[in-house]
């Protein structure tokens, strides 16, 4: 890992400036900059004890992953001798949240683009969990999925994480942001990586409907009690973002989605997929809706072939007969044939 100078870092973030201030946390600032031709982003904590300890775990966890395409990149730190303030620097990620793509963003994202997110997030969090040592993220939040300059997923904000060596290890104070944090996740002791599941099924529902993960002007508030719900009377249009028409080819992939979020938000923590289960179904049907379109498109070559065969033996019979004798009828007919054949060549 790099060691930054820190006078360097000052420089390139014009002393801090608010100009170049790409996002707040409630732990740290986050700054852009500059540093040998290449854009970075410098994390800063706020001036409290409590957030040093999380930029330090953050540094201890993020440096101990091997490079992952869906988590964020660790590039080096730097260290404030006058003061200890340490600072992170990781890879820049220019294209916002996937909060703000949700619930800022003037077009909502298509669906093939959300079935990426979710398969993306996924795998960013099977590398966590299927790691040695296994890493549980702990606040897995729409906040903490950035995008990089293609619009791919990645997940950050370490701050939480736990190095989860064995069970008998000593776990720290519970601990997450409300509305993602899992409900059976009271006590230390009850740390495992099916409290990052539930968070990533909080992530699915607010993927799918757009709804904020709580909102106190709706009944129910939280998102998991409204979607489930829903979910468990069959009546899945209702959660899915309204703005976006859902295409009938994504239907039951979407539906597909909704049942594993909800066995992800399972209030019994042993009904919960572990995320290698999850991954499975999601790619599952997602293959199943990338050969939808080859049956659609057999299927629709046998109609255009046998309309085409209809159409050119109506048109011999009416070739044959007499006009004379059927008048206008015939011609009109004949139109109408014509018609028909043009469209069977051309669909
Ligand atoms: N690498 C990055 N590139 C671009 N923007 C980033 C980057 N890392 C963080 N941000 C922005 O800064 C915001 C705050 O960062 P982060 O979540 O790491 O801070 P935090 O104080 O730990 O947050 P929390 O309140 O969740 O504890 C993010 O939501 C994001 O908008």
């Amino acid at each position: 890992m790099v060691g930054f100078d820190y006078d360097e870092l000052v420089n390139a973030t014009g002393s801090f400036s608010p100009t170049r201030l790409v996002g707040k946390g409630s732990h740290g600032m986050v700054y852009k900059a500059m540093l040998l031709n290449k854009m970075v982003a410098l994390k800063k904590p706020l001036q409290h004890r409590d957030n040093h300890y999380k930029l330090e775990n953050e540094i201890c966890v993020l440096s101990s992953l091997p490079k992952n395409q869906h988590v964020i990149s660790l590039l080096g730190t730097s260290q404030d001798h006058s003061n200890n303030n340490k600072l992170i620097v990781m890879e820049f990620m220019p294209n916002g949240s996937l909060h703000d793509l949700l619930h800022l963003a003037p077009t909502p994202p298509p669906w093939p683009k959300r079935v990426e997110i979710f398969i993306q997030v996924a795998r960013a969090v099977q590398f966590l969990h299927e790691g040695k040592p296994t890493v549980i993220h702990r606040d897995i939040k729409s906040e903490n999925i950035l995008f990089d300059s293609d619009w791919n997923a990645k997940l950050a904000d370490f701050g939480l994480a736990v190095l989860f060596d064995s069970p008998s290890q000593v776990s720290p104070p519970a601990a997450g942001t409300i509305g993602y944090l899992d409900p059976c996740y009271t006590t230390p002791s009850k740390l495992s990586t099916k409290n990052d599941v539930f968070s990533f099924g909080v992530v699915l529902l607010e993927i799918i409907s757009c709804r904020k993960v709580i909102d106190v002007s709706k009944s129910p508030a939280s998102i998991v009690d409204w979607a489930v719900a829903l979910i468990e009377e069959e009546r899945i249009d209702e959660i899915c973002d309204a703005r976006i028409g859902l295409p009938m080819d994504m239907s039951s992939t979407i539906r597909h989605i909704l049942y594993v979020a909800a066995s992800c938000v399972s209030s019994n923590v042993e009904n919960r997929p572990t995320i290698a289960g999850i991954l499975t179904e999601m790619e599952n049907c997602v293959i199943e809706r990338v050969r939808l379109p080859i049956w659609i498109s057999m299927w629709r070559n046998l109609v255009r072939r046998k309309k085409k065969h209809i159409a050119k033996k109506c048109a011999t019979v009416l070739e044959q007969s007499d006009d004379g004798v059927l008048g206008d009828h015939v011609s009109s007919g004949k139109l109408l044939l014509w018609q028909v054949l043009a469209d069977a060549g051309t669909e």
